[in-house]
């Protein structure tokens, strides 16, 4: 069984850079030089994945963390499987630690999954579930790894010309050698809103969700739109109401379904105008919660079944829906007035 590293434990490539700032020239150079990031895949940190879902291995402490190898540890397993060794050349630039050690993906889809799991001490797991048996250090860099896998997997030809692409080393970008275009990873815009009247909270669910889950309203952005024209218009559309004031909180990638571009923003609608008309083509429900509620389904951590008497629960940690109900909560508590 080969050894598996945590990112953290060896720094190979501590010489090229130091800090922040010359970390993101270093990752700057590996994406323009194909003949420099060559080099450095050969000392560099692989996360593996199998058809999409991530090789995770389990902790001492009963918890999860991607399973992160030597390209060396690679090179030997497509070695041991008899497989050309020239597929740790597929691997994908995802990032670079702050011990300076570069960090890449690599899809190892055409080996037989049983065998490299054994190799390796670990397991895949599909990415819906490892994203969250993962902590919320870890589950970003994985999902951005299986996003650039996904990108490359369903980008092979040219959209103009039907010509295969071909991809620089590091995996930012493919050029079809006919027309010359180049593509880029993308993802989609998606505005988050957590609406609230002053007193509570709007929270809806689709019949898609987990049982009992409610989560702040999004929608995917139109073209043209701003991301303010888009959350009014998604706040109209899913529940008919009038938005007055909106602030920006912050931002996610998210994998689900696929790469979206998460822009989290707190919006407020007069007391007087909070009659919800739901469009359930769009949700099954929506509400108001007081923050007594919202509390509440902070604090539930088992998940229910079905059978359970109904209890209201919220994404975890991992969404920026758990955000944006986080700030407004501590918010609401910091503006109580107590009697
Ligand atoms: N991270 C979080 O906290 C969090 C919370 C809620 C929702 N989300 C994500 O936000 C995304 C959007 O939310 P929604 O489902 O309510 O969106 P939505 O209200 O725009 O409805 C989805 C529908 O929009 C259409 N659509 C338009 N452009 C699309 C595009 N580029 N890709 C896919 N569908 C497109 C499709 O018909 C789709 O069925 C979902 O992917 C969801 O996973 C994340
Ligand atoms: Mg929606």
């Amino acid at each position: 069984m080969l050894r598996i590293l945590s990112s953290a434990t060896k720094c190979l490539s501590a010489r090229h850079c130091s800090g922040f700032l010359s970390r993101m020239k270093f990752m700057k150079k590996l994406r323009e030089d194909d003949v420099s990031c060559a080099a450095v895949l050969q000392n560099s940190c692989v996360f593996l994945f199998h058809h999409l879902s991530p090789l995770l291995q389990r902790t001492e402490r009963e918890t999860f963390r991607p399973a992160v190898l030597f390209s060396s540890d690679v090179l030997s397993i497509l070695e041991r499987l008899g497989s050309d060794k020239s597929l740790l050349n597929e691997s994908v630039l995802i990032g670079c630690s702050e011990q300076n050690q570069p960090q890449f993906c690599l899809d190892v889809g055409k080996l037989d999954q049983a065998a490299v799991e054994k190799e390796c001490g670990g397991n895949f797991v599909n990415l819906k579930k490892s994203f969250f048996l993962l902590t919320e250090a870890d589950a970003p860099l994985v999902a951005k790894g299986q996003a650039l896998l996904r990108w490359h997997q369903t980008n092979r030809f040219c959209s103009a010309t039907g010509q295969p692409t071909h991809r620089n080393q590091a995996g930012s970008q493919r050029v079809c050698r006919s027309s010359g275009a180049v593509y880029y990873p993308k993802m989609s815009p998606v505005v988050i809103v957590l609406v609230s009247d002053g007193r509570r909270c709007l929270l809806g669910r689709q019949s898609s969700f987990p049982l009992g889950m409610y989560s702040a309203l999004a929608g995917f952005c139109e073209m043209g739109e701003t991301l303010e024209e888009a959350l009014c218009r998604e706040v109209a559309e899913e529940v008919s109401l009038e938005v007055q004031s909106i602030s920006y909180s912050s931002s996610q990638h998210w994998p689900f379904p696929q790469s979206s571009f998460m822009m989290g923003c707190h919006a407020s609608v007069s007391p007087a105008h909070t009659l919800l008309s739901i469009d359930h083509t769009e949700l099954e429900d929506a509400r108001w919660f007081t923050l007594e509620e919202i509390d509440t389904a902070l604090q539930v951590k088992t998940l229910p079944r079905r059978g359970d008497p109904l209890t209201v629960w919220l994404p975890p940690k991992h969404a920026l829906a758990n955000r944006l109900i986080a700030e407004w909560a501590m918010r609401q508590r910091g503006n109580r007035v107590e009697p």
